[in-house]
């Protein structure tokens, strides 16, 4: 069994995983639209008995080309990557876009990068994948040059929920901005899970109680705020669950940044440094402006008692999920 591999520069791929079968896209979520596609990236390489990877690219290119609105990104790099590597795959290529790279033909991309540097044997891409400057190559352009040079490619169409309706990484973001992570939940496969330090605080948590690990949420993330049933995951992959508040804190703090807090049940040891995951099971009730702390103790032993049974219920949603959030 060979190490996944994060492979991000320009530099020649290592020898072992040229020749293999290329999934191709930018998989932000990594969605189960997406895995549709992944899966069949994986069973065309076991098929063939070579490696199977992700070309992706990063920054993700919507934020290249329009820098004062980034991306709401469900999947950062690092995150993509482990659901990557859990799900079987032997790399993900993060290729280095930037504007130049964007002017490349369509030709030109399946030249140099996925014939000549590659090496791809086969490319499975999605029914809507386009590339090339301008986005001149779609799935037509594809398929004829696998015919021409002699590499297969699989096109896979759109996959839809239980409701018929196709999964996008857009629709996914907008009901997670709206708090509804159980909907997304469903559509992820996964429970959503950001990633970040755990940095210091007012150190107020600890007096009332409830010390809480804070982090800083990418400013563009759209998360509503509130209070959530979660399940922590530390830096060596314990998990722990707990109630966590996305928000400015009225009753404290009135115009503090957005921070994500989290209570961790039956738990106590020094986190500042640690990066942590969260991961979201449910949404409780709106952030509250309270007269005073012990209003708002009042109502964070609630939220903890309400958490701890909505947790208890759970069961994992997928393999992904199984990986992610349940150890
Ligand atoms: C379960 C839970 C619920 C919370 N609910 C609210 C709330 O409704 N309104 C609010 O202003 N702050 C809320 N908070 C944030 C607390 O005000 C904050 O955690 C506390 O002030 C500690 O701050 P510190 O981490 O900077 O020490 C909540 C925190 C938790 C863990
Ligand atoms: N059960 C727990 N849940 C969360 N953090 C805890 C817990 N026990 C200890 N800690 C530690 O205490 C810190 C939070 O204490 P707190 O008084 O709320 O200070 P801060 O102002 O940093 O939020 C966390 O970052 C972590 O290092």
């Amino acid at each position: 069994m060979t190490v996944f591999h994060r492979n991000e520069t320009r530099d020649p791929l290592p020898g072992h995983l040229r020749g293999g079968v290329v999934a191709i896209g930018n998989f932000d979520g990594v969605h189960r639209g997406h895995q549709s596609v992944l899966n069949r990236a994986l069973a065309e390489a076991v098929k063939r008995g070579v490696p199977a990877l992700v070309l992706t690219f990063e920054p993700h290119p919507r934020t290249v080309f329009r820098p004062e609105t980034p991306v709401f990104r469900l999947t950062p790099a690092p995150l993509k990557a482990r659901i990557l590597e859990g799900m079987g795959f032997g790399a993900v290529i993060e290729y280095p876009f930037d504007r130049s790279f964007s002017e490349l033909s369509a030709f030109d991309f399946i030249h140099r990068i996925l014939r000549e540097w590659l090496h791809a044997s086969h490319v499975v891409t999605g029914f809507d994948f386009h590339f090339g400057k301008g986005r001149e190559g779609g799935p037509a352009f594809l398929m004829a040059a696998g015919e021409r040079e002699g590499f297969g490619v699989t096109l896979v169409d759109a996959f839809r929920d239980e409701n018929a309706a196709v999964i996008s990484s857009s629709f996914i973001r907008s009901l997670l901005a709206e708090g509804d992570v159980s909907h997304a939940a469903g559509l992820l496969g996964y429970r959503y899970t950001v990633e970040a330090e755990v940095i210091g605080g007012k150190k107020l948590g600890r007096t009332l109680g409830y010390p809480t690990a804070n982090m800083r949420l990418p400013p563009e993330a759209e998360l509503k705020s509130g209070i959530y049933a979660v399940r922590f995951r530390r830096a060596d992959g314990s998990l722990h669950d707990g109630v966590a508040s996305f928000g400015r804190r009225p009753t404290v703090d009135s115009d503090g940044e957005a921070l994500l807090e989290t209570f961790v049940f039956d738990f106590s040891a020094d986190l500042y440094g640690e990066i942590c995951a969260v991961s979201f099971f449910g949404r409780l009730r709106d952030e509250l402006k309270f007269d005073g702390l012990e209003q708002l103790m009042v109502q964070m032993r609630s939220d903890e008692s309400e958490a701890r049974a909505l947790i208890a219920g759970v069961q994992p949603l997928s393999d992904i999920d199984r990986r992610l959030t349940f150890g």
